[in-house]
């Protein structure tokens, strides 16, 4: 066997597991799956698999999500540098899914970096509704910072909280909330041999802690009749139905959603939680407190469903989907996250938002110098864009989001991007973020240049050399030259900027992300 398996681990799994355990251990011996989710708010699946370099197979429970061969390299791709997949463990888009999360919903994903199922999320929204998505790590927020804006979101906010924070913030304000848990990862130790290294049996009992305290303050974060998935990759009942039932036994105005068995879940296992409850040599060892839960609230957690590395083709996961009984909430009309559509305009100019945007000294007051500042962005907008974006414009320090939420609904909170980062004013002038451009589509850019694949420019650009390119090859909008900031695409598909001037193309794709 390749992964070299802790022995206490071993001996739990044996203890759980039974007869099934042979199967179970087998299942180290086959190599690790490697998946990616086609990015909708980008391409279609139907366009994607016109055009994918990369033999895509099915996976069960993710209609956008695909089986592909790790050896193809799917992440030194220029339509990796597009958005337009995201390189994730199929059992890891199992959760997303159960969130059942519909375009306009307001969505917390509580614990997300580095952001693989906060770009599902987004991509479910389809521009519409709002994502706010958190993590207690500052430095993991960086690479979910930048996912967001990889994959094109334009309506999401970014947070660096803890859970509580957010609660006082927004008491009872989402209707779906994922919670993609700290766990012990015991589902990882395929996909990364360094978990199975650091997997300690007291490291059970640390997740435990932590995930109880997630999931009692999501409840008080969700509006009536909301939803809430709770997953992990861990085997651990501690950290799966034993959360789940101490939940439901605290919080009886909440049920559970049946997983859809058709698509690979296995039945939950309460009756694990029975031997947690009754007492097992080998399960104590973790030094989890023994949850003090009645039958009746074990009984309940059925329908939560586990992903089994023998069962399936994936590393394995938990998932439970938890509803709140209350009748849903209509979402607030006035709402900025509701009233948001981040799509373009018909009509060109001022924003079309509902509500007036709110400046530093209150709902609707702007001083001078912002006014000035967003009319330079208001100015790129009309001189480069077929049609302003909506969204309510924020400033930060120089910096222009198009939020879904408000100034004070922000106030406090420790926040990584307010909104769409769409640009900066630098003395007097606005330069375009590469966000602004990653989510664009060509036709809402007055000026675009495709870049050859086969030719290797994409990849020239990607690497961020300039390049040599007459002015009949950039297209222009009528009436539009083709000097200035001009949307650099691949096969249709927009990489960043690029600036041209009497031939030459600089470059404009950000340092740090380019391909090495
Ligand atoms: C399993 S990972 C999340 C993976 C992510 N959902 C994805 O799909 O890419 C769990 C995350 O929870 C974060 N975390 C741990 N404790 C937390 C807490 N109390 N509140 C919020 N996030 C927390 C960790 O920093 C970690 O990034």
């Amino acid at each position: 066997m390749a992964v070299q398996l802790p022995a206490a681990f071993v001996t739990r799994m044996q203890a759980l597991l039974g007869d099934e355990y042979d199967e179970f251990l087998s299942s180290y011996d086959s190599p690790r799956y490697a998946g990616i989710r086609v990015n909708t708010l980008k391409i279609s699946v139907d366009e994607f698999r016109a055009i994918s370099p990369f033999e895509l197979k099915a996976i069960p429970w993710c209609e956008t999500g695909f089986y592909v061969d790790e050896s193809a390299k799917p992440g030194k791709h220029p339509y990796y540098h597009a958005g337009l997949y995201y390189i994730q463990e199929p059992s890891a888009m199992a959760p997303a899914e159960a969130l059942d999360v519909l375009p306009g919903d307001r969505v917390l994903d509580l614990c997300a970096a580095p952001g693989g199922k906060s770009t599902q999320i987004a991509a479910k929204l389809g521009g519409k509704g709002l994502l706010v998505t958190n993590d207690i790590s500052t430095d993991r927020t960086k690479a979910l910072a930048k996912n967001m804006e990889l994959y094109g979101v334009r309506n999401a906010v970014v947070l660096n909280e803890t859970p509580e924070r957010i609660a006082a913030a927004f008491p009872h304000y989402f209707n779906k909330i994922l919670i993609d848990a700290p766990c012990s990862g015991e589902g990882m130790f395929r996909k990364d041999e360094d978990m199975a290294r650091q997997w300690e049996t007291h490291s059970i009992a640390k997740c435990t802690l932590m995930q109880r305290d997630i999931l009692s303050t999501a409840a008080a974060l969700l509006s009536p009749g909301g939803r809430i998935v709770y997953s992990t990759c861990t085997f651990a009942p501690e950290e799966n139905e034993a959360q789940i039932a101490e939940f439901l036994e605290q919080n009886p105005d909440f049920e559970i959603v049946p997983l859809d068995e058709t698509t690979g879940f296995s039945p939950g296992r309460p009756d694990w939680v029975a031997l947690l409850a009754n007492g097992s040599e080998v399960l104590e060892q973790t030094g989890a407190p023994v949850p003090e839960i009645s039958e009746a609230a074990v009984r309940r957690t059925a329908g939560c469903g586990r992903l089994w590395p023998h069962k399936v083709a994936g590393e394995g996961h938990f998932v439970a989907v938890l509803r709140h009984k209350g009748e849903p909430v209509q979402l607030n009309e006035a709402d900025p996250a509701d009233v948001m559509t981040p799509h373009f305009d018909q009509g060109g100019g001022k924003s079309r938002r509902k509500g007036r945007p709110d400046g530093p000294g209150g709902p609707g007051k702007k001083g001078p110098d912002e006014a000035e500042m967003l009319g330079r962005w208001h100015a790129f907008a009309s001189e480069q864009l077929a049609v302003e974006p909506a969204g309510s414009p924020l400033l930060f320090g120089g910096n222009v989001y198009l939020s879904p939420l408000t100034r004070q609904q922000l106030s406090g909170l420790k926040t990584v991007r307010p909104g769409w980062y769409v640009g900066t004013v630098k003395n007097g002038r606005f330069q375009p973020g590469h966000p602004l451009a990653a989510a664009l589509h060509p036709e809402e850019s007055l000026r675009a240049l495709e870049l050859s694949l086969p030719a290797g420019e994409a990849v020239r650009y990607l690497k961020g050399e300039t390049l040599e390119i007459p002015a009949s090859r950039i297209a222009c909008a009528p009436g539009i030259k083709p000097k200035g900031y001009v949307l650099i695409t691949v096969d249709g598909y927009a990489l960043g900027w690029g600036k041209w001037l009497d031939g030459l193309l600089k470059n404009e794709y950000p340092a740090g992300w380019r391909w090495t």
